[in-house]
């Protein structure tokens, strides 16, 4: 038995509930259906927009051949569409593991294993292509992403904070990414009936972003804009801004301050130490925004990013 994310429904909506999922291809193959308590467990290799979710023990499928079958091991590995990404650092090893995920029932059809950290204006990184492509599409609570991981950043490790601010966001509010990446931000906002501009750098994610909002159906609420955000328009424009470039977001709060209309929710991510983690951006923040009364909402850790570093999130109003 494996504790898997499973849609957790009563048996008399099981059937209907399955169809539903088989036809977004969001069932997983590797475990059986299981009934508990009077509830229904379908195992999900994605977590579905209008489901309750929760991790259940299930049993494996006695026909699938899993990775360990073939390893003797439980590989690790992070699922991007149908890329497994390893971070291995002995090439052998992550071609056995590579081979055994291709060989294995699962559905994934390529392995990459991380070659380089995430670098330069563009915070893209190099990859060992072990099997298969760069390319793939996404699914991430109910929005799809095309992307390239060789020429975009994109990770899915940030999807449960991408939902936590998604899940703020007001029909016909006025939204902005500062760095915009493919859309996971941008998308999903159009979607709840924001009014949305991507800005980025990498002309790749932006056609990406287009893509994307195509792929989802809401191009009429997405403007995508290839350029140093620094350069845009849209002063005074924005009721929610979304800072996603950790290490450097300082460098860019002045932008941020005059895109921000008159009432303003900052979402400023950064990276600090664990004995300080949010004092430098409040600090930053106020001081880039002595204009407004400015009141820190949340002060959120996102993840930790390296020892002794954390990955954390500002909400930030804005108020003139
Ligand atoms: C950490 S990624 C975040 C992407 C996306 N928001 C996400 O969560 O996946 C930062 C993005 O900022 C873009 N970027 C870096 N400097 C920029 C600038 N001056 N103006 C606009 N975009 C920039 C990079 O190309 C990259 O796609």
């Amino acid at each position: 038995m494996n504790e898997v994310p499973c849609v957790r429904v009563r048996p008399s909506a099981g059937e209907e509930t399955r169809q539903k999922l088989a036809g977004r291809d969001l069932l997983h193959p590797a475990y059986e259906i299981t009934v508990s308590e009077g509830w229904l467990y379908i195992p999900v290799v994605a977590v579905p927009d209008g489901y309750t979710v929760e991790e259940h023990a299930v049993p494996e499928r006695d026909q699938q051949t899993m990775p360990a079958d073939v390893l003797g091991f439980e590989p690790s590995y992070t699922r991007l569409g149908d890329i497994a990404i390893l971070d291995e650092d002995d090439p052998d090893r992550a071609r056995e593991i590579a081979d055994a995920l291709v060989a294995s029932d699962l559905p994934l059809c390529s392995v990459l294993n991380r070659a380089s950290k995430v670098k330069g204006e563009l915070r893209v990184r190099e990859w060992d292509v072990l099997a298969g492509e760069t390319t793939t599409v996404h699914r991430e609570y109910g929005t799809e992403f095309a992307l390239d991981l060789e020429a975009v950043y994109f990770s899915p490790r940030l999807a449960t904070e991408r939902h936590r601010v998604i899940e703020q966001v007001q029909p016909d509010e006025q939204f902005i990414d500062m760095f915009a990446g493919v859309g996971p931000f941008v998308v999903p906002a159009a979607a709840r009936g924001a009014n949305t501009v991507g800005v980025d750098l990498n002309p790749v994610a932006i056609e990406f972003l287009e893509e994307n909002a195509d792929r989802n159906g809401v191009t009429d609420r997405v403007t995508a804009i290839n350029a140093d955000v620094r350069e845009i328009d849209y002063t005074g424009w924005a009721d929610r801004i979304v800072m996603n470039l950790p290490h450097s977001a300082d460098a860019f709060l002045d932008t941020a301050v005059r895109l921000a209309g008159d009432e303003c929710l900052l979402h400023y991510y950064d990276i600090q130490h664990e004995d300080d983690p949010f004092g430098p951006g409040e600090r930053a923040i106020r001081a880039a925004a002595s204009g407004y009364s400015v009141t820190v909402e949340t002060r959120h850790t996102v993840r930790s990013y390296a020892p002794h570093e954390l990955n954390v999130c500002l909400d930030v109003r804005l108020s003139q």
